[in-house]
């Protein structure tokens, strides 16, 4: 009953405070990583905004500091299409910090023309989910020593039209930029649940998460998406209540019991059926590690 009881709402009603905790968002300088980001200060946490933009992330911390009151806001630079700069991040950050209680893996981007990452992964499956595989795996030994702890990596509704294609992981044979998202936040779910076939016992909970459809800067590389979001604006969430459901996953007491799971509007909700199969999660795994030179276990 608890449980049915956590999963009836579409806010996030906690009232978890965080002194003394860690938390790192990623795309933390604009829409739903900023709002998860101010949310998490708000409570008290020391907050890392993980961000490509190091300007616009400073003026985004000078914002959430004055709002909230909480100076322990900090920028630091990462840029997921960039392995250097993901490996950068995480020494500095393993270094200054003793504890990581809380890793939003949230920036992303959606429908960008034809590129590649300084490492040659095409740019959505290579930001979107290999940058966050790289970056929790140099987190993850700190993740585990703060336990309990969690990872919430952002996905999308969208993954329902995502396939992983091993043939064509990096759109060689066939590319479409909006297929190309699907299928990159295809891959946050499956890598989500073989993160937490694999944390389990240690304390490390991970959990996917649907924000909604979200008024953000998302759109910004589709003329066609941008109009279509103007046009439906007054319907669609705000930054803060996408941020709902993350800051449900990262919060909410019990939860634990569904490590793994994926959620939309702060209730678990249900993923394809690839999103399902535990021998593409698998294998989505070792091809990760093998594309970002991590050792196979
Ligand atoms: N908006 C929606 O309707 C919707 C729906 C489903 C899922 N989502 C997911 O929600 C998450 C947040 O999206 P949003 O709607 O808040 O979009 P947004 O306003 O465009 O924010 C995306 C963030 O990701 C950052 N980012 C992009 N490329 C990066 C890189 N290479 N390295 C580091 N950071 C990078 C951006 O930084 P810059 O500002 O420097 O570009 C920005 O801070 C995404 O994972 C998205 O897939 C959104």
């Amino acid at each position: 009953p608890q449980i049915r009881k956590m999963l009836s709402s579409g806010v996030c009603t906690s009232t978890v405070q965080l002194p003394g905790k860690v938390a790192v968002v990623t795309g933390a300088n604009t829409g739903i990583g900023k709002e998860t980001a101010k949310e998490l200060a708000q409570r008290g946490a020391r907050v890392y905004l993980a961000c490509r933009d190091v300007q616009k992330g400073e003026l985004v911390a000078r914002e959430i500091q004055i709002m909230t009151g909480n100076q322990q806001v900090l920028v630091r630079k990462l840029d997921l299409a960039d392995t250097k700069s993901i490996r950068a991040f995480a020494k500095d950050f393993l270094a200054e910090e003793k504890h990581l209680h809380i890793l939003i893996n949230n920036a992303g981007v959606m429908m960008c023309p034809y590129s590649k990452t300084a490492d040659g992964f095409e740019m959505h499956i290579g930001v979107n989910h290999l940058g966050h595989f790289l970056l929790t795996h140099l987190l993850l030994e700190k993740l585990k020593e703060s336990a309990p702890s969690r990872v919430v990596n952002v996905s999308s509704l969208a993954h329902h039209l995502g396939r992983i294609h091993f043939h064509n992981l990096q759109g060689e044979k066939f590319y479409h930029a909006g297929l190309a998202y699907c299928h990159s936040k295809l891959a946050n779910i499956l890598f989500t649940q073989e993160l937490a076939r694999r944390l389990k016992g240690s304390g490390v909970t991970t959990y996917s998460v649907h924000p909604g459809t979200v008024n953000s800067e998302l759109v910004r590389h589709s003329y066609l998406m941008r109009w279509i979001w103007w046009l439906f604006s007054f319907f669609i969430k705000t930054p803060q209540q996408g941020a709902q459901t993350s800051l449900y996953c990262a919060l909410t007491e019990g939860l634990e019991v569904l490590n793994g799971n994926h959620f939309s509007d702060c209730h678990v909700a249900w993923v394809s059926a690839q999103a399902r199969n535990e021998t593409v999660a698998r294998r989505l795994w070792d091809v990760s590690c093998d594309l970002l030179g991590i050792p196979v276990d």
